[in-house]
């Protein structure tokens, strides 16, 4: 199946001379979603996980139905101040200020094998700043997955894990 035609391109958002890739019209294709479902758990299983994380927002239409087809858990991964009780959190740069990335004490034994899931790839700065974050609660990153990875921005070669794309387009 020709899951890339299922994409929607939006020109100039969320801001002027961005190619924004929508992944609503993926979502709202019932056998589309199910093939790059079935192709991400493919890609998923040999990493052997404990746990998948997903991270906000759009990571977790993706992280959630593929723990469930892979027998796992899923664990949030969410920006500043969303999660309830202790956090534990990670701050990362981004090219104007930073963000922080946060996750539920207590969500990760220490050891566990966690891969990490979003829908796309681009400069790789939220995905390495999760899998940091990760590590931090003592949890074993054994590789990452992705629907999309834009290629040209440098974010396969920002990560430190196996890098699993269903679709590669151009930036
Ligand atoms: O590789 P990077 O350059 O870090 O970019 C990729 C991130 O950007 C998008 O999230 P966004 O912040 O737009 O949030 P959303 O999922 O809530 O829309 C996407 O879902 C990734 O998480
Ligand atoms: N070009 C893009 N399209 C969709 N989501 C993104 N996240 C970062 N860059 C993006």
């Amino acid at each position: 199946m020709d899951l890339a035609s299922h994409i929607r391109h939006v020109p100039d958002f969320p801001k002027p001379g961005i190619l924004f890739y929508d992944i609503s019209t993926l979502l709202a294709h019932s056998d589309a979603w199910r093939e790059t479902i079935d192709r991400m758990a493919e890609a998923i299983r040999p990493m052997q996980p404990d746990l998948l994380a997903g991270i906000e927002s759009r990571g977790f239409l993706a992280a959630a139905p593929l723990a469930l087809a892979l027998g796992k858990g899923f664990v949030m991964v969410r920006k500043r101040g969303k999660l309830p009780g202790r956090t534990v959190s990670h701050a990362y740069a981004l090219e104007y200020g930073e963000d922080v990335v946060e996750v539920q004490e207590g969500m990760i034994e220490p050891g566990q094998r966690v891969v990490l899931v979003d829908d796309l790839l681009a400069t790789g700065g939220t995905a390495s700043a999760a899998v940091t974050l990760l590590r931090k609660v003592g949890a074993e990153v054994p590789g990452a997955a992705f629907i999309i990875e834009l290629i040209g921005l440098g974010g396969r070669a920002r990560l430190d894990v196996p890098t699993e794309t269903v679709l590669q387009l151009e930036a």
